[in-house]
């Protein structure tokens, strides 16, 4: 089953419906390259299948380990990660919570993160805080080596054995990390942490449904199990023997290439609910990272709307003509909140009364939809029923195997990242790394 909805009709007064479909061959081409392996990248490639692969003792490990964590009577589940080994779980998470939780008090642990950052700040307030609350961590780095997870888990896992004594400290954290290689998992074997893999053909960007967002997710008292069930179906719906003209996310990945070729650079990821926010930052590493490389790619931006209308509203209305927008929209709010009549009416919102905020959001989304279409943003719609875990799965797969079929139509490798690389080599040589010393040399003759 398939619960997304695609509407392209504001975009085809850009690209023609025609050129759009053009693209039929180039995608159920690219998406067989990407079920059978035979394209660019193609070791990173476990994530197609993941969904299905997942098996019901994966899963009762997982919700196994949450409970057990959940058992210590948690406030506090620290998840120390950065990139794809953050921004999935932070996505799901803060979808599928209450916008206030941490205010309300819930049986769920609050979930915070660390190593996404090297604010001093940040670390100093989350230390000070975590002095007097109940907590467990996890520790997720794929390569095991990464910067900033590792400095933060060397501070949290000194606090963490201070506090419970390292017995109790070991029992407290769980490492994610590669099944042979890299520092963490030779500390978790040293340690006797209990220990999830990251499959070595699943790159972080496309880990959320490896135990790297199964976790943390678990832990904060979602359905996992119904997250990858919306996974598998989409899944299903995008598999190589659905053609083109069903397969939806084909079709958004052919859409965002005709615009890009058509002179739209920029692609707007837009939610009309604040509690999608995290949900286009993993968005964004998954495009950013996939397709920005050799001088290519459309560049993933991303607005909270109504809040940024009020910010960068005029710019996508009236500047530069190089963006379009794909908008999530979502269907039904969970709750229902009416507008109440007001006697005095000062504020003229009773012509209002009696309906739901939704509509008025609704009505909203459809006039800056129409607006945008006027200034020459083209619009993509995605709609999906509601928030929940099932849709969540969709929109996740949905999104990654568009990004595969889109990558590979840009003809680059979506499944590699060495950009990535050139920040960290001059910092190292910035902080003179053992075994940077030329880099040193020359980095430090530019200052
Ligand atoms: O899980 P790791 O190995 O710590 O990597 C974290 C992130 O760093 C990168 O390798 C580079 O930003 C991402 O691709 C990855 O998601």
């Amino acid at each position: 089953m398939n619960n997304i909805k695609l509407d392209m009709e504001k975009a085809f007064s850009f690209v023609s419906r025609d050129e759009v479909f053009a693209w039929k061959e180039t995608m159920e081409k690219n998406n067989v390259a990407l079920h059978e392996k035979t394209g660019k990248g193609n070791d990173f490639l476990g994530w197609v299948n993941l969904p299905t692969a997942i098996t019901e003792e994966h899963l009762s490990d997982v919700e196994e380990t949450a409970a057990r964590l959940r058992s210590k009577k948690l406030d506090i589940f620290v998840v120390i990660g950065i990139g794809g080994s953050y921004l999935g779980a932070k996505a799901v998470v803060d979808a599928l919570s209450d916008s206030f939780a941490h205010l309300k008090g819930s049986d769920a642990p609050h979930i915070l993160f660390a190593g996404q950052n090297i604010g001093e700040d940040y670390l100093y307030e989350l230390r000070e805080l975590l002095k007097g609350k109940e907590y467990a961590m996890a520790v997720i780095s794929k390569s095991g080596t990464t910067t900033e997870p590792a400095l933060a888990f060397r501070l949290l896992r000194q606090d963490i054995e201070e506090k419970y004594g390292v017995e109790e400290a070991r029992q407290r954290i769980v490492a994610i990390t590669d099944e042979s290689k890299g520092a963490l998992r030779t500390l978790a074997n040293t340690e006797g942490y209990k220990t999830y893999v990251i499959p070595d053909d699943v790159g972080g960007r496309y880990s959320v449904l490896t135990p790297v967002g199964l976790v943390p997710i678990a832990v904060a008292g979602f359905d996992v199990r119904a997250l990858v069930q919306g996974a598998r179906d989409m899944e299903k719906a995008s598999d190589v023997n659905v053609p083109f003209e069903e397969n939806l996310a084909a079709q958004y990945a052919a859409a965002r290439n005709s615009l890009y070729k058509s002179g739209k650079k920029i692609e707007i990821l837009v939610n009309f609910t604040p509690k999608l926010h995290y949900f286009s930052e993993w968005w964004k590493q998954l495009y950013g990272e996939s397709e920005g490389k050799e001088g290519k790619g459309i560049y993933p931006a991303s607005v909270d709307f109504t809040s940024d209308l009020h910010s960068m509203g005029q710019y996508i209305q009236e500047g530069e003509r190089i963006l379009f927008e794909t908008v999530i929209s979502i269907a039904n709010p969970d709750n229902e909140v009416r507008i109440p009549e007001d006697k005095d009416n000062l504020d003229k919102l009773n012509y209002l009364a009696g309906k739901r905020v939704d509509e008025v959001n609704k009505m909203a989304e459809l006039g800056t939809a129409l607006a945008h279409m006027d200034g020459g943003v083209p619009n993509i719609r995605v709609e999906v029923p509601k928030i929940d875990e099932y849709n969540i799965g969709q929109l996740i797969y949905f999104f990654e195997i568009a990004c595969g079929m889109s990558g590979y139509a840009l003809e680059v490798n979506p499944f590699d990242q060495p950009g990535v690389e050139a920040y960290k080599k001059n910092m190292f040589a910035l902080l003179e790394k053992p075994g940077f010393e030329e880099e040193t040399k020359k980095i430090k003759s530019r200052l």
